[in-house]
């Protein structure tokens, strides 16, 4: 009798597609603190979106694993004001990546999805068969639709070709390696670097976007990580698994601890032009627990280890 290959051998080796962002340079590091060889390239290297290119590279490579964290990512301003962006790149990126990697016979994939491919109405905390039960939030649904067909590309070489390709779909995520800018970044670093440069400047205000009152749930991406390469190692099936941590805060409650942590005294202001997108997507993680996974990270220290991360590479 044979049995199957491990689903991930401590010599395979990884290609981490988007090793500088937030999510890809997490994972980086935690498969090589495991001993894993890992391999990465540049966008400057190699452009995602084109076939030809990320099969060579493929083929040349040939590595055991392959985890998809190269994505068009950004804030509720981003996905709204650039949605054709959201939409073409991610598909173009999920098209090469996936073919290229079903040609060069890699074995294990993870694509890494997002929370916004539930309904905007979903029950709360949401289950992984909520996909494609309701309409989406307007504000990211050219994104979302982008990760629901990277969903379903998984399934399909997974049903027609036998690969032991996954899914994850990961809550809210920040931690070191964020983008920060003021418009096109998430919410968590969009408010440290909102109140530290009210501090800064000696403000008695901060202007932040909506009513305040949408919930989130927060995910530090060492956590994110760890969960990444539980999932290789240990889950094999066709349907995503949620990541999260399983609690949400409002983002008035998420403003006062990042006053709290940049040391702001003064007024919080809401700007409702802007939008508040879906008003809740806490997910259900029981799937993921039942893997074993749990997160280490609380909210307040992974914010303070976020914003020391940031005071020492803004300048650079
Ligand atoms: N951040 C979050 O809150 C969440 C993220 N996710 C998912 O996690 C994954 C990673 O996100 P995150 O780390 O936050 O995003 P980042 O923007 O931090 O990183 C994305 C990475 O992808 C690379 N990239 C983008 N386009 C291309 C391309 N055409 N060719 C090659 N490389 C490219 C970027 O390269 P460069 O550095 O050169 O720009 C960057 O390294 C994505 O799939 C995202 O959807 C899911 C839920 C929440
Ligand atoms: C991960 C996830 O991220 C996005 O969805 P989102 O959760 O709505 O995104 P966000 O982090 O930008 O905002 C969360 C909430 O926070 C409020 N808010 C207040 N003040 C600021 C602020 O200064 N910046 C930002 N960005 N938001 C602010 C904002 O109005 C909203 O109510 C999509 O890309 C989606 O596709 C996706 O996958």
């Amino acid at each position: 009798m044979t049995t199957a290959p491990a689903l991930l051998p401590a010599t395979a080796r990884v290609y981490v597609a988007g090793h500088r962002g937030l999510v890809g340079s997490a994972v980086a590091r935690h498969l090589a603190a495991e001993g894993h060889e890992v391999i990465t390239r540049t966008r400057a290297e190699l452009d995602l979106r084109e076939p030809g290119p990320t099969a060579r590279m493929l083929r040349d490579t040939r590595p055991d694993v392959l985890v998809l964290a190269a994505a068009k990512v950004g804030g509720i301003m981003a996905n709204s004001t650039y949605p054709v962006e959201f939409l073409e790149d991610n598909l173009r990126i999920q098209l090469s990546v996936l073919a290229g990697a079903h040609a060069a016979d890699v074995d294990r994939l993870l694509f890494l999805g997002s929370s916004c491919i539930y309904p905007k109405h979903a029950d709360q905390p949401i289950r992984e068969d909520a996909l494609l039960t309701g309409a989406l939030e307007p504000t990211n649904e050219p994104y979302a639709l982008a990760k629901i067909a990277g969903i379903g590309q998984v399934r399909s070489y997974r049903r027609q070709y036998g690969r032991r390709w996954i899914s994850a779909m990961p809550t809210n995520l920040y931690g070191p390696g964020d983008n920060f800018d003021p418009e096109t970044s998430h919410v968590l670093p969009g408010l440290l670097r909102r109140f530290h440069e009210a501090v800064a400047a000696g403000s008695e205000e901060v202007l932040l976007w909506g009513s305040g009152t949408p919930r989130r749930e927060f995910l530090h991406s060492d956590d994110l990580a760890r969960a990444c390469v539980a999932l290789l190692r240990a889950y094999d099936g066709p349907d995503p698994v949620n990541v999260g941590c399983g609690e949400d805060v409002t983002i008035a409650e998420l403003a006062a601890l990042v006053a709290e942590v940049t040391g702001f005294t003064g007024r919080v202001v809401w700007d409702t032009s802007r939008p508040d997108g879906t008003p809740r997507k806490l997910l259900d993680v029981g799937r993921l627990r039942k893997l074993g996974f749990e997160p280490s990270v609380a909210l307040a220290d992974g914010v303070r280890d976020t914003y020391r991360w940031w005071l020492g590479h803004k300048d650079s």
